[in-house]
């Protein structure tokens, strides 16, 4: 019996979340790195369903840069990061979407069904949703800027009660144009923002932004951000990660979260309880 009480103070400590998060869109940013055992990949799937059960509208955006990296690598093929953005010839752009559109989207768009959710899986060519620009061709050669949302493609299968799955791909403008591969913690900001999102939440490897010590930031300023990157403490991967949470915050999202995705059920502490979890970048 008092197991079971338990369990309803649970769910009633829950209710101001609940209520506080009814309807509104959540985008989460799902990393090549959170997205590691299968266990976790159940975790997530269920934190998902639990979401969009109690009215939350879930959008997702993956990632997957480590998987294309392996699949380059098998190939023999050099790939290289500037400013942890991956420099795309035409040949590793092939291979980033096969990677994104064909493997993970998949993926993850089964795991969510099969647990019961009605997720639809996308990539930023499906209708010309998302389209890009190069970001500096000489430099990154196909890695690309987005330039247009077209919020209405989500907002229609958010309201047919679909979740969107969406592969970090912009469409290109001329016929027969490859795409731009475009990195997936950017191309999260850029929906979140168009789609009028309420909450961002970046799911990756590391507990959230790190100090030198090693110690968790639970909230950072834009100046905080910018003096991290400066003397390096934020860096590599983390980069595109904190820029995307300010574009965020500064295009309307009212909160950007980067949390461990490593750790069972993160999602719905960083929701559903007071404490909540890792980084939050604020104004
Ligand atoms: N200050 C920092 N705090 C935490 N992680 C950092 C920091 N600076 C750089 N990083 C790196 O950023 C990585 C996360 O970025 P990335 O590997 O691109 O993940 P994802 O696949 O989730 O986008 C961490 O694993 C860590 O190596
Ligand atoms: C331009 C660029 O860097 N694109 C990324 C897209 C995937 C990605 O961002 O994956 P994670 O979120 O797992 O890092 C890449 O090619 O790796």
């Amino acid at each position: 019996m008092q197991k079971k009480i338990e369990t309803v103070k649970t769910l009633l400590d829950a209710l101001p979340f609940i209520k506080e998060f009814n309807k509104e869109i959540v985008v989460i940013k799902y990393g090549g790195s959170a997205q590691t055992s299968p266990q976790l990949k159940e975790k997530f799937a269920e934190d998902i369903l639990l979401m969009y059960l109690v009215g939350i509208k879930p959008v997702i955006i993956h990632g997957g840069g480590k998987k294309i990296t392996d699949m380059l690598d098998a190939l023999n093929i050099d790939t290289t990061f500037i400013e942890g953005q991956r420099v795309t010839t035409k040949e590793v752009m092939r291979i980033a979407e096969m990677i994104l559109s064909g493997e993970i989207n998949k993926e993850i768009v089964s795991l969510l069904n099969s647990h019961g959710a009605k997720a639809i899986g996308v990539s930023g060519k499906d209708a010309h949703f998302i389209s890009g620009e190069p970001k500096d061709f000489e430099k990154w050669g196909l890695t690309g800027n987005i330039t247009e949302v077209k919020a209405s493609v989500v907002h229609k299968l958010i309201d047919d009660k679909f979740i969107p799955v969406i592969a970090p791909i912009a469409a290109g403008s001329e016929l027969g144009h490859p795409g731009y591969n475009i990195n997936a913690d950017l191309a999260a900001s850029q929906v979140a923002k168009a789609i009028g999102a309420n909450k961002i939440i970046f799911l990756t490897d590391t507990p959230g932004v790190l100090n030198k010590d090693k110690e968790l930031l639970s909230s950072l300023t834009e100046d905080e951000v910018i003096a991290l990157k400066k003397d390096g403490t934020i860096h590599g991967g983390m980069v595109p990660k904190v820029d995307a949470c300010l574009e965020a915050i500064d295009g309307g999202v009212a909160k950007a979260h980067i949390i461990d995705g490593r750790l069972e059920h993160s999602m719905l502490l960083e929701l559903f309880t007071s404490a909540g979890v890792g980084t939050e970048i604020v104004k």
